[in-house]
């Protein structure tokens, strides 16, 4: 190894021992980094790991229930002012509204944090294949840092100016993965699909913007990408929640059974929230939001989203502009 390389090593901590933890404790390793991944299962307290390991990078791939938690945790601990934290989780804050990153920068002010989030299936990064993902922050330098440290010849890391846009395309493509879900387990085809995921992404965008972000972002890896991943893999556990929901099965039965974390069934929640608050048109999330509630079966969810009123596709088109 270089001696510029070497210098580039950095000793990063992982906090959630989960499926998205335990795969970017991976990549970080293959780089030569020192990598402690913890959970809270285990016996080291937090504390103690992170006072012993003496992180330059903390990432946290810990699910939203638990973020605000843990930040408050690690916000009593004697760290060097340097500490870069990262957020991978995908979620937001019930009540408060709060993205993950929101939460870690107002528990560390003058830390900078980075977000981290792209088409990224865990089970298809532990088996090696290839991905690429968007590390995101205001401060340019802990991004660069943070994409030496998981570069690879299998992970490609870009950087990105725009945490917000980055972290809420992560966030809101779960519930479109929802619809794409019940899409698929009602088999209703490939046009339909096309049809939800372009759609769901028009939704995407105008929540994006009313919070903060920028369009374009929204059309990268961060956004389009991820939707596209997670909308047509059954690895996704959002996917798999509206699949298995078009299957009859309850969304208690299938909360009992899921490998993990759906984000995506309280991101709906906090998302109905917000655009109540805001007037956002946001119809699609407001099916999956009934579908989850009860409050409509799968087959009428689809009735109310194709026989809403007639429109044209584009709000604000500039029409005299093109013609
Ligand atoms: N699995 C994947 O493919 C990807 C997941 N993500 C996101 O990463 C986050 C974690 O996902 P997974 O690892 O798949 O979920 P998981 O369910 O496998 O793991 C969640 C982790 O969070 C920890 N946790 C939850 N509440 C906690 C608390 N109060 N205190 C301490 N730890 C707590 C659990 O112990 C566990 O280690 C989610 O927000 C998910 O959307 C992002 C990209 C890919
Ligand atoms: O975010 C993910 C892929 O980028 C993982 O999706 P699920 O949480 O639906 O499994």
């Amino acid at each position: 190894m270089t001696n510029s390389k070497i210098q580039n090593l950095k000793s990063v901590v992982i906090l959630g021992g989960g499926a998205w933890g335990k795969a970017l404790a991976k990549l970080a390793a293959i780089n030569g980094n020192q990598v402690h991944l913890w959970s809270r299962s285990d016996c080291q307290p937090l504390e103690k790991v992170l006072e012993d390991k003496n992180a330059q990078v903390i990432l946290s791939a810990i699910s939203m229930k638990g973020v605000r938690d843990v930040a408050s945790r690690v916000q009593g601990l004697p760290l060097s002012p340097q500490t870069i934290f990262v957020t991978a989780t995908k979620g937001l804050e019930p009540h408060t509204t709060y993205t993950p990153s929101q939460i870690w920068q107002a528990a560390f002010p003058d830390h900078p944090v980075v977000v981290l989030s792209g088409p990224n299936l865990s089970q298809e990064i532990a088996q090696e294949l290839p991905a690429a993902t968007v590390v995101a922050s205001k401060n340019t330098n802990a991004a660069q840092t943070v994409q030496i440290v998981f570069s690879s010849s299998r992970f490609r890391v870009y950087t990105n100016p725009d945490p917000v846009g980055v972290e809420l395309g992560g966030t809101l493509k779960n519930v479109i993965a929802i619809a794409a879900g019940v899409c698929d387990g009602l088999h209703l085809g490939t046009n339909a699909k096309a049809a939800l995921v372009t759609r769901g992404l028009t939704e995407m965008v105008r929540i994006g913007q009313s919070l903060g972000a920028k369009t374009e972002t929204f059309y990268g890896l961060s956004g389009l990408g991820d939707l596209l991943a997670t909308c047509n893999s059954p690895l996704s556990r959002n996917y798999q929640v509206g699949y298995q929901l078009a299957n009859g099965k309850t969304l208690q039965g299938v909360m009992a059974n899921l490998p993990g974390t759906a984000e995506g069934v309280n991101t709906c929640r906090v998302l109905m929230e917000i655009a109540q608050q805001q007037g956002i048109a946001i119809p699609i999330t407001e099916q999956v939001y009934q579908l989850l509630e009860g409050e409509v079966t799968p087959r009428l969810a689809l009735d109310k989203l194709m026989l809403r009123d007639i429109k044209p596709e584009f709000d604000n088109f500039p029409t005299e502009q093109i013609w």
